[in-house]
């Protein structure tokens, strides 16, 4: 890794020393006789990353033991666990969650879920640019956990494509699942050491970082997404913005030169887009990321390939709610009267270039949303998720709602939702019959208030079936499948893994003795270990079941409350679970529309959900519960009875 993509704690010029000494950690070592260090990963500014174990969950994790120099003054170590609690609210998809934290010897360490996947930096550096389609799709699940931390006061400080992993490095962006490493690491160490002007200290990659970093002023989310714009630019151009011989002249650079002009072809909107993140002022700049993200679904929008509006617009859920994330359904198969019908939002500055492209930017987006923003008040080690209450049915979805008054523009959403239905049924109907679905029906406990497991009554000897609920005291009755199990992603080989640059076989954690033996992944399905709702009163538990894998059918529910925020999708019960070859099982990776989803699974030792699906959707509105049923794959790893 070159000098000027490394964390600096630069132009140290005060006495600042390391005032405890450097912790010796060697593999075997075991952390607070919990966290047993296996190897390590690398290290930069902040200290050394290692792999670890979980003795007691035998889980992969990643400790960060801190350096001295980074952490070391008298209060530091209040402060560092300070941080690392705030740290430990961020509950989203893309947040790599702490797990914990000690101090070993006067060195404080963090534990965090351990993150597979290849990091961005050497996916650019090794393909080159990306398609813009793909690196908006990076941006928005960026831009989605800057937003959520921001809410809570918490500024990453050292965003770069180094600290970014892409888990499913696919060349479909719908699959590329993002996750952002070293969240409040850099604020700890900035607290404790203070700003340049105050100790002579400076935290940040100079690559990357803002000119009000730099200068020493206050930075807030602003801050971030000048930096995650760098990584637009440099996801977009397959070359770093910024270079410099010297950091000295990397720093001019950041504060006086613009980013060079894109050389790749991308539409305006995408150039006006990644220039309003990069803006030197940070007034200039997006004001927050939720604008950000606003201007990124406009571009995704523009990029769009024009045949998948149809399906995506029929699919997806509507709202009107247009700070969720989600947005209006809108159909226009014809480019002019999606001309008339379109609106720019108001909160889009630069709305009048934005719309200029001919595109609605209500229409919902192709990929799959960065999944919803939750914020858990509660301290590590494990983010909590709220309970969500029972759920009333909505009433049922309507796949498509034209804004056109065009007859033609009407005509064509009604064949298009004909069409979906059609294709949804008949493979809904065949797959039904195919998959065996039916067998081997072990249905989940769930606990709490959430009600029995099978509302439908469902043996698994019946289609999965659904009525309204009018009783919100009641779970949720089973809808009708819309959309079948199909296109199931095809067995694939377990990804490598970039560890420090390294281009090496999947890290493989130490999976239990008994899991079964034709496991095609064995790999740390990531995103399990911290983010996970622990068990507890309203989360459902899974019952002992035989070593296997199994397509499982969940009701899941998440709800919206006024302020129209999102709850997590929580697994409600399990309705139906059928075996399957473990080798037809897809890698974590697949998991499709739903990845916040995969982070409030149970934190069951007996399953790992693994690939997800929409089966039906209930419209959202806001105020409302909805309820969304989803076909997920699970395996087991666990012996028959040992839960
Ligand atoms: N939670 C994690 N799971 C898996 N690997 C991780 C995790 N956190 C860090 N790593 C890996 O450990 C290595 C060292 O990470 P670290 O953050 O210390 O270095 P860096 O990103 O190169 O530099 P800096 O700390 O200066 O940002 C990197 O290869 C990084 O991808």
């Amino acid at each position: 890794m070159s000098e000027d993509n490394k964390t600096q704690l630069a132009g140290q010029v005060t006495d600042s020393p390391a005032k405890s000494p450097a912790l010796h950690i060697t593999p075997g070592m075991v952390l607070k006789g919990t966290y047993r260090i296996d190897a390590e990963l690398g290290s930069g500014g902040m200290g050394t990353v290692f792999r670890a174990t979980h003795l007691g969950l035998e889980k992969i994790m990643a400790v960060k033991v801190l350096s001295p120099r980074a952490v070391s003054t008298p209060d530091s170590l209040a402060r560092f666990e300070r941080e690392a609690k705030v740290a430990g609210k961020v509950n989203h998809p893309a947040m790599t969650h702490v797990i914990d934290f000690g101090v070993e010897q006067g060195t404080p360490y963090i534990v965090m879920e351990f993150v597979a996947g290849k990091e961005l930096a050497d996916i650019i550096e090794r393909e080159g640019p990306m398609p813009p389609r793909r690196a908006v799709a990076v941006m928005r699940q960026i831009v989605s956990l800057l937003r959520a931390a921001h809410a809570l006061g918490i500024v990453h400080r050292d965003l770069k494509p180094a600290n970014v992993k892409v888990l499913h490095d696919a060349a479909d962006e719908s699959q590329l699942f993002v996750k952002v490493l070293d969240f409040g690491v850099a604020k700890v160490v900035d607290d404790v050491s203070g700003q340049l002007t105050s100790e002579g200290m400076l935290v940040g990659t100079p690559a990357y970082m803002a000119p009000e970093q730099i200068s020493g002023k206050p930075i807030d989310g602003r801050t971030d997404l000048y930096s995650a714009g760098l990584i637009f630019h440099e996801m977009l151009s397959g070359t770093r913005a910024f270079k410099g011989e010297t950091i000295a002249r990397l720093l001019l650079a950041q504060l006086n030169d613009p980013p060079p002009a894109l050389t790749v072809p991308v539409p305006d909107i995408v150039r006006q887009t990644l220039q309003k993140f990069y803006e030197k002022r940070p007034e200039d700049r997006f004001q927050d990321a939720a604008e950000a993200d606003r201007a990124l679904m406009a571009c995704e929008d523009v990029l769009r390939p024009p045949s998948a509006n149809l399906v995506a617009a029929a699919v997806l859920p509507q709202s009107s709610d247009s700070t969720s994330g989600v947005r209006t359904l809108t159909l226009h198969p014809n480019p002019v009267e999606a001309d008339a019908a379109k609106k720019p939002p108001s909160s889009v500055a630069f709305s009048d270039s934005l719309v200029k492209e001919g595109k609605s930017i209500e229409e919902p987006a192709l990929v799959a949303p960065p999944a919803p923003v939750v914020v858990v008040p509660e301290p590590v080690p494990v983010p909590v998720s709220p309970p969500v209450p029972p759920v009333p049915v909505a009433p049922p979805p309507q796949a498509v709602q034209p804004r056109s008054s065009s007859g033609k523009g009407t005509l064509f959403a009604v064949l298009g939702v004909a069409f979906v239905l059609l294709v949804g049924g008949l493979g809904g109907a065949v797959w039904a019959w195919t998959s065996g679905r039916l067998a081997g029906v072990i249905p989940f406990a769930p606990t709490g208030d959430r009600g029995t497991p099978t509302d439908s009554g469902s043996t698994g000897s019946e289609p999965v079936a659904t009525r309204p609920s009018t009783d919100p005291g009641q779970p949720t009755e089973l809808t009708e499948p819309q959309e079948p199990v199909k296109n199931e992603p095809p067995p694939t080989e377990p990804e490598p893994t970039v560890v420090a640059g390294t281009e090496t076989p999947t890290e493989t954690p130490e999976a239990p003795e008994t899991a079964p033996t034709d496991d095609p992944q064995g790999t740390p399905e990531t995103g399990e270990a911290a983010g996970d709702a622990p068990q507890g009163e309203d989360t459902p538990v899974a019952e002992a079941v035989a070593p296997g894998c199994y397509t499982v059918v969940v009701a899941f529910e998440s709800s919206r409350d006024g302020a129209g925020k999102y709850e997590p999708w929580m697994p409600r019960s399990v309705d139906s679970r059928t075996p399957i070859n473990c080798s037809a099982v897809p890698k974590f990776g697949e998991i499709n529309n739903a990845q916040g989803l995969y982070d409030h699974w149970p934190d069951s030792p007996s399953e790992k959900l693994l690939y997800s699906k929409p089966l039906s959707f209930q419209p959202e509105k806001k105020g409302e519960p909805n309820t969304r049923r989803m076909v997920v794959k699970a395996y087991t790893r666990v012996s028959e009875g040992t839960r």
